[in-house]
């Protein structure tokens, strides 16, 4: 099987479309969760099992797109960042504009397998932007808070 290189940042990650160059925001200033360099089609679209354009090294053999969805808060960008760089984001919360994504190239049963994980916003103002890129998602992981009952409620 041949294999393709995964889309990489400076950070580990691409960011094609994010409300702000950072793709945090508190109101005042941002906090970066985004690198450069992605595999995009005209319409925002990053197909899964497509090489990426980016400079890195890494390649993978086969590549999922999966989605982080929930309400505001709920911790979606602290999971994403624990996952990928094995941090916890602590500190006052600083809400994701627009959305955004990472790469992670994970070892299974000897397949590099790339799994492009998008960090969507949760605030309502952003439905719109987040809901076209559920379209090719190979998962959608729901996330709700278990301290706030509402934020399970609006999974639906
Ligand atoms: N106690 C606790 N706090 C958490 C946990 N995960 C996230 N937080 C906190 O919850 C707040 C929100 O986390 P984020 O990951 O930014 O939330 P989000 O879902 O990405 O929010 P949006 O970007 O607005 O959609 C931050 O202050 C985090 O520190 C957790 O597992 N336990």
């Amino acid at each position: 099987m041949s294999r393709k290189k995964a889309g990489k940042g400076k950070n580990g990650n691409s960011s094609p479309m994010t409300g702000s160059p950072t793709g945090k925001q508190n109101g005042k200033t941002g906090k970066s969760t985004a690198g450069t360099g992605s595999v995009v089609q005209a319409n925002g679209m990053v197909h899964p099992s497509r090489p990426s354009l980016s400079n890195s090294s890494e390649f993978y053999d086969i590549a999922f797109k999966v989605m982080l969805v929930g309400d505001s808060g709920v911790g979606k960008t602290c999971l994403l960042v624990r996952f990928k760089d094995g941090a916890f984001l602590a500190g006052s919360f600083i809400s994701t504009v627009g959305i955004d994504f990472r790469n992670k190239v994970l070892n299974i049963d000897r397949l590099k397998v790339k799994l492009q994980i998008w960090d969507t916003a949760g605030q309502e103002r952003f439905r719109s932007v987040t809901h076209a890129y559920y379209r090719d998602a190979n998962a959608l992981l729901l996330l709700y808070d278990v301290t706030n009952r509402t934020s399970f409620d609006n999974i639906k």
